[in-house]
């Protein structure tokens, strides 16, 4: 499989468009990477749209918002592709990868690692600022300079960061319960010291809100939901993204949601606010 073609795994009518599985050899990360995309209607029509990207969080895989989330039916309403991938390189059985739920296998952290032995291939950094979309433009029909990018949890901080280290990829951004200041959290600090290395000043070229300070902007507005039952809300930070951003002057509206947790019965109810807030900036 030569590094730009995929195979198609499955696919599936979906609301009138295509939700289709593949894979592909990653040069990113040196091995074969899943990803999934829905096209709606309009794309199987003839036309080119926008791309909505969107990182899943710590345990998840390309398929994990595909089947929980209901995005599909607002997608193809709106005509916006979706773009999932998965969360980190699989099949390496590098020393230490399945030994916990929140570092290694499906806990990748959007970053390019850094140190051994997860430098060659943990380096989800380049794939999804580069590789991916360079991937989906020259094989499904989306359209060049319309990418929009989300996620959920450390596919939040993914996103944050993502966008705030690579404007001029990502034309439109929001996030549902981000990890914001990973550098001052267990999480973030157990995923930066093993795939970093020991030094703090490191990490901040992968935290939203140290980003933020050193001067770092996304050019539009952020939309980011948070709910307050949230049982990983230590992990989270919102407070340090809102205080970062207002001192940044950052465009963000945070929205606090009494009653929701972290899961996707929390995603499920915001994600049509998420999808047309993506619809609006890639459409002007
Ligand atoms: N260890 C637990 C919890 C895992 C979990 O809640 N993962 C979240 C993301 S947390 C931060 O990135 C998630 O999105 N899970 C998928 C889901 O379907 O809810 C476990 O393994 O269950």
């Amino acid at each position: 499989m030569s590094a730009s073609a995929y195979t198609t795994r499955s696919t599936h009518a979906c609301f009138g468009g295509v939700q289709g599985f593949y894979s592909h050899a990653s040069g990113s990360t040196g091995t074969a990477m899943n990803f999934a995309v829905y096209q709606p209607p309009q794309a199987l029509a003839g036309a080119r749209v926008p791309a909505l990207y969107y990182l899943a969080g710590l345990t998840c895989t390309e398929e994990t918002f595909v089947i929980k989330a209901g995005a599909q039916r607002l997608a193809a309403e709106l005509g916006l592709m979706l773009v999932t991938c998965d969360t980190s390189p699989r099949g390496l059985n590098l020393p230490g990868e399945a030994e916990s739920w929140d570092f290694g296998l499906a806990a990748g952290f959007y970053l390019d690692a850094t140190v051994a032995p997860w430098a060659p291939h943990y380096r989800m950094g380049s794939y999804v600022n580069a590789e991916l979309p360079a991937l989906i433009e020259a094989h499904f029909p989306a359209l060049p300079g319309r990418r929009g990018l989300f996620g959920h949890s450390m596919g939040g901080h993914g996103a944050l960061v993502s966008a705030l280290r690579h404007p001029g990829v990502w034309q439109s951004l929001s996030a549902l319960a981000p990890i914001s200041h990973p550098s001052a959290v267990p999480w973030g600090q157990k995923a930066f010291r093993g795939y970093l290395g020991d030094d703090p000043a490191a990490w901040r070229a992968y935290d939203a809100c140290e980003l933020l300070k050193a001067g770092a902007r996304f050019p539009g507005p952020v939309l980011v939901d948070q709910g307050l039952g949230d049982q990983f809300l230590a992990q989270l930070q919102p407070d340090a993204l809102e205080a970062a951003a207002r001192d940044a002057d950052q465009p963000l509206t945070l929205r606090r949601h009494a009653g929701y947790d972290h899961g996707y019965y929390f995603i499920q109810t915001f994600v049509h606010d998420h999808l047309a807030h993506h619809a609006r900036l890639l459409k002007d």
